[in-house]
Formats: structure tokens, C-alpha cells, sequence
């Protein structure tokens, strides 16, 4: 089984050129102003030219935390985006996906199994850690859930495992979760928001082995 793996919250050339050089399937941009990995339209469009210039080209994913319409539309207009990964409703993603005839990855955040979904209401789920108490922001917080809580799980729709996982770590994840495709931010990053071309060069590598 070949893994597919995302790397989010690219920022700069030499994380997406890392990207491009090593195969990731989709390659995240996130427009949550309070992340460390946020991009403006502007940043993002300018990376995403790299990625029209290769000659193998992953997946665009714009990353949204309850987004408006206008933040989607002003967004749509200036940056190319295969798929809109959102963290909000269920209900809201579905009106999001029929308003912009998108793929809409829905992000759901998992302490117990009870967490994980059970009906289809999106093109792929994003099962990830639920953040802790006081965190400033609902995903990239470099923390991972018991991975074997998907292991028994009928998942209704395709879904990536994500949530702290590690170059070190993600060939474990991937056995333990059964997922057939993982996500990460934080876990190849030299500092909170610049990637370390090694460590994605790493991450692919041990995921592409299992
Ligand atoms: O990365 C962020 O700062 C972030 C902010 C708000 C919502 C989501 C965010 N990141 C999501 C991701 O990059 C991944 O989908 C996932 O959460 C994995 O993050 P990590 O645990 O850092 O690998």
C-alpha cells in the first residue's frame, strides 16, 4: 500500500522545494491568522508557483478555521486550491463544499473512539489529537492521541491520521492507526513555522516504508 502523506503549513521555498523533491501527495497552506504557519494570499500564491513549475505537483490544501464565505471567496480568487481542509461543523463544511465545488476536508479532533466519525459528511476526514486546554489554536500542536483508538473504527469516508507525529514516530503511527494516509506540521520544523527540509526528507521516507 502506497501512504499518502500531507506536510502542512509550508511558509517558504526551501520546505516546499523539499516537498516537491521528496513526492508529498498535498502540500498544506494555512490561512489561521494565529498560527505560526499562517501565509497571506499573497505568500501562498507566490509558493504555489513553485509547485506549477514542477513537473510532479501535489495537492494544494488551504487550510480554514471557521471560515467566512468572504475569507473562502477573497482567498479562492487569489490563490489556485485543489481542496479546502476547514475546521468547523460538519453542517457548515457541507454548505462551504456546495458553495465552492471544492473537496472539503473536514478536521476532527479525537481524545476517545467515541470522537471518531461515523457518517460520511465530507471527502475525507482529518482525524487528529484534540487540542489541549488552552490551546491558542485547534490543530498543529505537535500532540498525538492513542493511535490504535482507529484501528476497529468502519471509517465512512476516506481519512488521514495526523496529531504530533515525528519522522521518528510515523512508521508506528501508521501500523498502530492502520491509516492510509498522516499529516504533519510541526513534527518537521527546525522552529515553530519554518521546515526542515531533512526531517521532510525523513518523514517521507519512514512512511513511504511501512
Ligand atoms: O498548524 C497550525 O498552527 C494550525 C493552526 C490551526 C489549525 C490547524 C493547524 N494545523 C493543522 C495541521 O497542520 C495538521 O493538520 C495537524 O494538526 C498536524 O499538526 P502537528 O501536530 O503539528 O503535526
Amino acid at each position: 500500500m502506497r501512504i499518502g502523506i500531507k506536510i502542512c503549513g509550508l511558509t517558504e521555498p526551501a520546505g516546499l522545494d523539499a516537498c516537491l523533491e521528496y513526492g508529498a501527495d498535498w502540500v498544506g497552506f494555512n490561512f489561521f491568522a494565529r498560527s505560526p504557519r499562517y501565509v497571506t494570499t499573497t505568500q501562498a500564491a507566490q509558493l504555489i508557483r513553485r509547485i506549477e513549475a514542477a513537473p510532479v505537483q501535489p495537492g494544494r490544501v488551504g487550510l480554514f478555521v471557521n471560515p467566512t464565505d468572504e475569507q473562502i471567496a477573497e482567498t479562492l480568487d487569489n490563490v489556485s486550491l485543489d481542496i479546502l481542509q476547514l475546521y468547523t461543523t460538519p453542517e457548515r463544511a457541507q454548505v462551504i463544499r456546495q458553495k465552492f465545488g471544492l473537496p472539503v476536508w473536514l478536521s476532527v479532533a479525537v481524545s476517545t473512539q467515541n470522537d471518531l466519525p461515523t457518517t460520511a459528511l465530507a471527502d475525507r476526514f482529518v482525524i487528529e489529537s484534540r487540542p489541549p486546554e488552552g490551546a491558542t489554536r485547534p490543530g498543529g500542536n505537535g500532540l498525538a492521541f492513542p493511535w490504535h483508538l482507529t484501528r476497529a473504527w468502519q471509517a465512512p469516508a476516506s481519512w488521514m491520521l495526523a496529531g504530533g507525529l515525528r519522522p521518528e514516530t510515523v512508521a508506528q503511527a501508521i501500523r498502530e492507526s492502520a491509516a492510509n494516509a498522516v499529516d504533519v506540521a510541526s513534527g518537521v520544523e527546525s522552529t515553530p513555522g519554518v521546515k526542515d527540509p531533512d526531517a521532510i526528507a525523513h518523514f517521507i521516507a519512514a512512511a513511504r516504508a511501512v
